[in-house]
């Protein structure tokens, strides 16, 4: 992603399945802020193999749910996934870069509806996805020890946005 116009995202913890770039079973998401959306290119490779030479649906809906906790950096909330729907509308190849657009379509209260688009480089989109997350606060983090680590998550961006605006 070489667009003048985009602001690098940091990853949500360095063991994310999504974005951690110290997480060996990973997708490496390297995301990126673009207005409102956030925008990340990912490659499937063999290790995201569903049929022979495809990606797995279950690679594809985690990349989109990891690229939509990346929308929290926008919207400034701490929210989890409730629901997450994907189609698949094509198969999608290894080895071939898609892009992922992802943003808030709407809020009432605690619920965000989020929306994704993964459109190869060759134009052609080949998943869309949806999602309800609900916002909530550090406390659900609480009683799995992780406190701590979300409520720094939730300040550093903020204090990176802030840099940039
Ligand atoms: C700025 C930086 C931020 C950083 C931020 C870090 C966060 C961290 C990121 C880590 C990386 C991310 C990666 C990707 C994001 C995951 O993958 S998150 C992991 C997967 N998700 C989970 O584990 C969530 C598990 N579920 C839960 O804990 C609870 O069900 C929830 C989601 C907290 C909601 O429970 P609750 O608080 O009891 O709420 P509940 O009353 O059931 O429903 C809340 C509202 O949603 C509505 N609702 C519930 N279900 C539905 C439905 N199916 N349809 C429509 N409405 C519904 C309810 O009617 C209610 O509406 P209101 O009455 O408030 O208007």
């Amino acid at each position: 992603m070489a667009d003048s116009t985009l602001t690098s995202l940091p990853p949500h913890h360095p063991q994310c399945l999504g974005c951690g770039p110290d997480n060996p079973a990973g997708l490496h998401l390297a995301v990126s802020r673009d207005g409102d959306s956030v925008v990340t290119d990912v490659t499937f490779d063999k290790r995201h193999r569903g049929a022979p030479g495809l990606a797995h649906g279950g690679a594809i809906s985690a990349a989109c749910d990891d690229l939509f906790g990346f929308v929290l950096y926008v919207v400034e909330e701490m929210a989890v996934t409730r629901r997450l729907t994907v189609d698949y509308l094509a198969p999608v190849p290894l080895g071939q870069p898609h892009r992922i657009t992802a943003g808030l379509q709407r809020r009432h209260g605690r619920r965000l509806h989020l929306e994704a688009t993964g459109t190869g480089h060759d134009g052609i989109t080949r998943f869309t996805a949806e999602a309800l997350f609900v916002v909530v606060d550090h406390h659900h983090f609480a009683p799995h020890g992780l406190e701590a680590d979300v409520q720094a998550m939730f300040t550093r961006p903020q204090r990176r946005d802030r840099k940039d605006r």
